[in-house]
């Protein structure tokens, strides 16, 4: 036994030694280091030992195992019974790969308030039922008359279901006052993810109730349809489906349906109205909550308030309040979660831009869809025939991607109006006046910032994720790409 652990102990030293030498070896292993075919290698044993089972994400789990007895070998290198001796085996206890990828995208749903099949509908619990108007189709009208049965036949494979239809709903609305006028608040619940997202809608000439107004109100027709026969007015007003300004002594259920006319009683709108003016918003915690300065998203949703609240001059000189709506989708960092974001801003600390971040945690350069804009957009009566405004409808985006998927939903958009970034408009007056307002900076009613993390990820939303936006002249003219 000493014999062998002797020999067995200078062959590591000399393999380690092979290993660390600052020049290579000069002759091949084979010739220089004795046969290293010991059942149990006690270097690799205390490699492994040492560098615990997870070395690396992909080999998390792998680890020494006791498998079949070993066959007896003359040499071995340890003096143990061998009768008594497992034999270690390098085994995984690792789930196949296709199951662990379907646990993460379950995780990462979960996170990105993707339902499951699994997981109940929490947010349609209160969807009115859908009442499917079928239309027999020649086949069926056929087997009907030939008394066919239409039951699937015995060992046919079942067919896959079809994704259920998206089904939105206004749950609630209320009057917010903001810094730049009034508005009205609507929260939607729907069928395809668990997340409530939201109409900012920017309306306020239906505060009046006065049946002068010439435009027909911006008013959501889930939300003033009446849900139930138990319901009572009191429920309707408190969920929203009010009209006028709610006050102690002015409460007046809205009529279901909405009329789709102005509330003057014409259908006819002033030839030189302009289109309501709409943004397509996604959540941003950063940039909203907490004015983080690595985005424009808190000053984009600021800015997208003020400028649908302006008041609209007409050609007769007449002026009607500002009218629109920001829909807040609740798909943050477009569609990544926070919890990916918070990551793919450390990997941009380390020199990466946010397109090749996103890549990197293995998500696309965004994810967002605007298949529930749309449906919002519709019970909101904007941007699509037969809505009560049926004039279409003005976006404020730099993102070609929004328009091209409106627009795939059915929505009329008559025009694009650009979103500059505030730093990009006021920049050389703020350093002429050298005044650069810190305080609120990127909130809702905040002013102007700056900063490097914003100028870097504003050159490329427009370098890279093709935004329709002219670059700031002088960083156009140095040519400078992050
Ligand atoms: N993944 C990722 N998302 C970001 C980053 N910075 C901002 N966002 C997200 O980008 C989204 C903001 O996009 P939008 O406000 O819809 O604007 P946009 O698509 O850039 O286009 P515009 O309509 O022109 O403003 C929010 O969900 C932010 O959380 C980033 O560095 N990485």
């Amino acid at each position: 036994m000493a014999t062998t652990c002797t020999v067995d102990c200078l062959s590591d030293a000399a393999l380690l030694e092979a290993l660390t030498a600052p020049t290579p070896p000069t002759k091949p292993f084979r010739t220089t280091i004795p046969r290293r075919d010991a059942a149990l290698d006690p270097l690799l044993i205390a490699a492994a030992a040492a560098s615990g089972p997870h070395v690396t994400r992909n080999h998390y789990s792998h680890d020494f195992f006791p498998g079949p007895p070993a066959p007896v070998v003359d040499n071995a290198s340890f003096d143990i019974a061998s009768s008594a001796r497992k034999r270690l085996t390098y085994v995984s206890r690792q789930a196949p790969r296709r199951q662990r990828l379907q646990a993460s995208l379950t995780a990462e749903g979960k996170e990105n308030g993707i339902l499951r099949e699994t997981e109940p509908l929490q947010s349609s619990e209160n969807l009115p039922p859908v009442t499917k108007k079928r239309r027999p189709s020649v086949s069926s009208d056929l087997k009907a008359r030939n008394n066919l049965s239409t039951v699937t036949e015995a060992g046919a494979s079942p067919k896959p279901q079809p994704a259920p239809r998206l089904e939105i709903k206004c749950m609630a609305r209320t009057r917010i006052p903001t810094p730049h006028g009034p508005a009205f608040l609507h929260l939607y619940h729907n069928n395809k993810d668990n997340k409530e997202h939201l109409a900012v809608v920017v309306d306020p000439a239906q505060l009046e109730d006065t049946g002068n107004s010439p435009v027909p109100a911006i008013r959501s027709r889930s939300l003033d349809s009446v849900w139930d026969e138990k319901e009572t007015e009191m429920d309707r007003i408190i969920r929203g489906a009010y009209v006028g300004r709610l006050s102690s002594t002015h409460q007046k259920a809205s009529d279901s349906p909405v009329p789709s006319q102005s509330s003057n009683g014409t259908n006819t709108l002033p030839t030189d109205l302009p289109a309501p003016l709409i943004r397509i918003h996604s959540e941003c915690f950063t940039g909203e909550t907490i004015g983080s300065m690595r985005c424009d998203c808190g000053e984009q949703l600021d800015e997208a308030i003020r400028q649908i609240s302006q008041p609209i001059t007409l050609s007769n000189s007449q002026t009607i309040p500002g009218r629109g709506a920001v829909i807040y989708l609740r798909q943050e960092g477009r569609g990544i979660g926070l919890l990916s974001k918070i990551r793919a801003y450390n990997l941009q600390d380390m020199g990466h831009d946010t397109v090749t971040a996103n890549l990197m945690l293995g998500h696309k350069a965004d994810e967002r869809g605007y298949e529930i804009a749309g449906a919002i957009l519709h019970d909101l009566g904007l941007g699509f025939e037969g809505a009560s405004c049926s004039e279409g409808v003005r976006i404020l985006t730099n993102n070609p991607d929004k328009v091209e998927a409106l627009k795939k939903e059915g929505i009329n958009i008559v025009d694009r109006v650009a979103m500059v970034p505030r730093s990009w408009q006021d920049r050389t007056r703020a350093e002429e006046r050298s005044e650069v307002q810190v305080a609120g900076v990127t909130l809702i009613g905040g002013k102007t910032v700056h900063g490097d993390d914003l100028d870097k990820y504003l050159r490329t939303k427009v370098l890279r994720m093709g935004h329709m936006l002219p670059l700031w002249l002088s960083e156009a003219a140095e040519g400078v790409v992050h």
